[in-house]
């Protein structure tokens, strides 16, 4: 008897004598051993079955599979769950796996692992540039505009990038072709800058694109590799529309059907796992490549999870979750085990790196829980991220310091009563498409700051501040404060006095005065602004007095002020 074993798509058929026992391993291929009993012509059995490397020979999955005896055929069939049978079961979840995740052939094999082990799910994967590819591709371009011609082979960047794309799928053992053609035309790109001595923002999304479509090239090849059946896509060619704002680009509504269509309709027809590009789409009339900001491959995996509508987005990261502070600021910061999407938002956008700051949108939209774990420690019960959760014990969740902000203090020449004031300050801004962050206002006095860059892309430059000091000094008194940093606390704003209350003590015992306060109609966010020279320690002393028995602090569980599920809350009277 003939017995063809179908696994994802690569089929092993074996001539085998004994259809029931473990089967051999073809060369250089990756193999099953499948353990079951003798099966009666018509029947069919769930069979546990190992799939493993051919080539090292360690074991990449355990799964399920169906295998069914057909009389008819008179051969043993072997289908894993929903995959090349008529029956599909439904794409069911997002995995998106940022540049620490996937940063070497090792860590590939690793996700790889991670994915198949959720036999469960049927995932659509997302994944960012290799490690930090996508600054070596902006320092790469930089040096081009300074170099001759015949010198972009000489770039360190360039060098690194080859030699780590190419070493990765040398190491995966899959076709060098898969990324070939990219790096011989992302030296051809860098040479062109070198020769036009011209960086535009629209070049350099191109640029940094090349980051993407290897890393996912190379996984969906390694997948295909193993028996996983994968299916590569760069976002831009499946209806990922934006606006034209290269470095920053907005995601259209289009793009919700258009994915769809694509994603679902291959899925029916022929199942494969879907392995995304992150952080690119196409401009609406540009029609060439956009990016998204950095970090925007949360908000492609998020974008996916709406448009399919699928049942949880799993961000996948090298931290356990979202966590109650920066952990590079403080090390003794801990996972939060539950948010809101406001909660998160807020995080983001007043300057966590955690997340894309507006990855939330959609996620919110769509109403689709958002998971945020840990691809180097994936039994951590991570982040998750839901419309609402439980606050009635949550007073503060989480500390996020933005550095490097600018701050202006616009008094009104006409003093009281001036209607219209802060409309005219407000023009101000949208005429010169600045964004601002955090707002304190009197009726004849407003203190702000200055999004320091547009989704992390554009600094404000010295000319552009100039500019905007000159139009406001039209109506007002202005003075231009730089070096500041906001720290923003996250958390039940219903407790704001309770939660000042213990933030001033920490500040005057740390001779830190406050410049600015602002509480939002948020209701998860106090921002508080400092100088930036002084911010870091007040971070480490503000996680200290919340989240550790600290000297403002002690933990205990019943007096109904916890600190989520992290730590109490009670003010010690001294
Ligand atoms: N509040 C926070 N919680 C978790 N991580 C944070 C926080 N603030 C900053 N980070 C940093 O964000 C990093 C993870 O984000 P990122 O580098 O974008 O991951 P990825 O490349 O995997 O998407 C962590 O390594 C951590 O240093
Ligand atoms: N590669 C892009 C997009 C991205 O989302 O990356 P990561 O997931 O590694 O933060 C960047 O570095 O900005």
């Amino acid at each position: 008897m003939t017995v063809s074993l179908q696994f994802l798509g690569v089929t092993t058929s074996s001539p085998h004598k004994d259809p029931f026992g473990i089967l051999n391993p073809s060369r250089n291929n990756p193999f099953l051993s499948v353990a079951f009993g003798r099966l009666q012509f018509a029947e069919s059995v769930v069979a546990p079955c190992r799939l493993y490397d051919g080539g090292c020979r360690t074991r990449v999955v355990d799964r399920s599979i169906t295998v069914c005896c057909k009389k008819e055929v008179n051969k043993a069939v072997v289908e894993e769950r929903g995959r090349g049978s008529g029956n599909v079961e439904e794409l069911t979840c997002v995995m998106k796996f940022g540049g620490s995740s996937v940063g070497s052939a090792e860590r590939m094999r690793e996700v790889a692992d991670l994915v198949l082990g959720f036999p469960e799910e049927n995932p659509v994967i997302v994944l960012s540039a290799m490690g930090k590819t996508t600054n070596h591709l902006l320092l790469a371009g930089e040096k081009a505009l300074s170099c001759g011609n015949s010198d972009v082979t000489k770039i360190d960047e360039l060098t690194f990038i080859k030699e780590l794309h190419l070493r990765t799928v040398q190491e995966l053992g899959v076709d060098t072709c898969v990324v070939s053609a990219h790096l011989e035309e992302l030296e051809q790109l860098l040479k062109g800058i070198a020769r036009i001595k011209e960086l535009t923002l629209r070049t350099r999304d191109y640029l940094v694109s090349f980051g993407e479509c290897m890393s996912t090239r190379i996984f969906a090849a390694y997948l295909n590799k193993i028996g996983a059946k994968a299916r590569q896509y760069d976002a831009f060619g499946i209806g990922f529309i934006t606006t034209d704002d290269f470095t920053c680009a907005e995601i259209l509504e289009e793009t919700y059907p258009a994915v769809e269509k694509i994603l679902h309709s291959d899925w029916t027809s022929d199942p494969a796992i879907p392995v995304v590009t992150g952080f690119l789409g196409k401009g609406c009339k540009s029609c060439v490549v956009t990016t998204l900001g950095r970090g925007g491959s949360d908000l492609t995996a998020t974008t996916i999870g709406k448009a399919l509508g699928l049942r949880e987005i799993q961000v996948w990261k090298d931290v356990d979750g979202v966590l109650t502070c920066d952990p590079s600021i403080h090390p003794r910061a801990e996972p939060v085990p539950y948010l809101t999407f406001d909660e998160a938002a807020e995080l983001a956008y007043f300057g966590a790196q955690v997340l894309h700051p507006q990855s939330m949108i959609p996620a919110r939209e769509g109403e689709i829980p958002v998971r945020v774990k840990n691809s180097y420690n994936p039994k951590a019960p991570g982040t998750l991220i839901t419309k609402c959760r439980d606050m009635s014990k949550a007073v503060l969740t989480s500390i996020v310091l933005k550095q490097n902000v600018t701050m202006l203090d616009i008094v009104s020449t006409r003093m009281l009563g001036q209607f219209g004031f802060l409309a005219k300050v407000f023009s101000t801004f949208e005429d010169l498409g600045i964004s601002v962050d955090v707002v304190a206002t009197s009726e004849v006095s407003i203190s702000l700051t200055l999004d320091p860059s547009k989704f992390w892309s554009r600094e404000l430059i010295q000319q552009e501040l100039d500019h905007v000091v000159e139009e406001l000094q039209k109506i007002a008194v202005v003075n231009l404060l730089q070096h500041r940093s906001i720290i923003s606390l996250i958390g039940n704003v219903q407790r704001s006095s309770l939660i000042l209350e213990k933030v001033f003590r920490v500040f005057r015992t740390n001779g830190v005065n406050v410049q600015m306060i602002s509480q939002g109609a948020s209701k998860v966010n106090i921002s508080l602004i400092v100088n930036d020279n002084e911010a870091e320690k007040c971070v480490k002393a503000l996680h200290c007095a919340f989240f550790e028995s600290g000297d403002l602090s002690e933990t205990d569980p019943d007096d109904g002020f916890s600190n989520g599920n992290i730590s109490a809350f009670k003010v010690r009277s001294r």
